[in-house]
């Protein structure tokens, strides 16, 4: 589903303020029981950003678009991901595909829904330079959705082959909701056409924001107050 204007340029703007100085490295889920690892496939930073009354708000409004009957408790911490010039998030899903290590009940099972939003997309902040940015849309390659209107070229890469999937543009503001999870019988199963990659950025900088919905609640020492 897209959703244009999912954020203010204001809740933008002190999303940026929360998150600046608090970047790393992006992580990767490893292994290990619940651990993760520094990888080449994810050259962005990252951070989790905390909870205040504007976060919140945003909050309820993911959980709005997802129906009535799913708690806060089931909301991982919204996580920002900035990409400078070369830096990109190679093909991935965000359903947990080693379940056993990082999606068992007691972790609040696998990621249900993901929301990806488009926070910052401008020249850096690093450089002087007017620089724009270019590069880093959010490719799903085995998504086949026949995008027939023309309007849609401000969303997604009208240019791109068809092979490609689906490109979408980095559009501020702008976020896109997919389900992680299909039915299977009584179990559920990740979906494999929700596998999606952030390009490389070529110039100026992007953040991105991450709502990942869990099927049941998370531990509260990850969920936080
Ligand atoms: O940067 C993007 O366009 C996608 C990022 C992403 O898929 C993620 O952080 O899980
Ligand atoms: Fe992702």
């Amino acid at each position: 589903m897209y959703l244009e204007g999912f954020l203010s340029a204001e809740e933008r703007s002190h999303l940026q303020d929360l998150a600046n100085g608090h970047f790393q490295h992006s992580a990767v889920a490893a292994g290990a029981a619940g651990s993760s690892a520094i990888h080449a496939v994810r050259t962005s930073q990252s951070t989790t950003i905390p909870r205040d009354s504007l976060v919140r708000c945003i909050e309820d409004r993911a959980l709005a678009l997802q129906g009535f009957d799913t708690p806060p408790s089931h909301l991982e911490p919204i996580q920002l991901v900035k990409y400078g010039p070369t830096q990109d998030y190679h093909y991935h899903t965000d359903w947990f595909t080693d379940a056993a290590a990082h999606a068992t009940a007691a972790q609040g099972g696998n990621r249900a829904s993901s929301i990806f939003a488009y926070v910052r997309t401008a020249g850096s902040n690093n450089d002087n330079s007017s620089s724009v940015l270019t590069g880093g849309g959010t490719n799903f390659p085995l998504l086949d959705v026949p995008l027939r209107d023309e309007r849609w070229c401000r969303f997604v890469d009208c240019d791109d082959e068809y092979e490609r999937g689906v490109t979408f543009r980095p559009v501020a503001g702008n976020a896109i909701y997919w389900e992680n999870l299909v039915r299977d019988g009584a179990a559920t199963r990740g979906d494999q056409r929700t596998l999606h990659a952030g390009l490389p950025v070529v110039s100026g900088e992007k953040v991105g924001m991450n709502i990942w919905t869990r099927e049941a609640p998370l531990p509260p020492g990850v969920r936080g107050k």
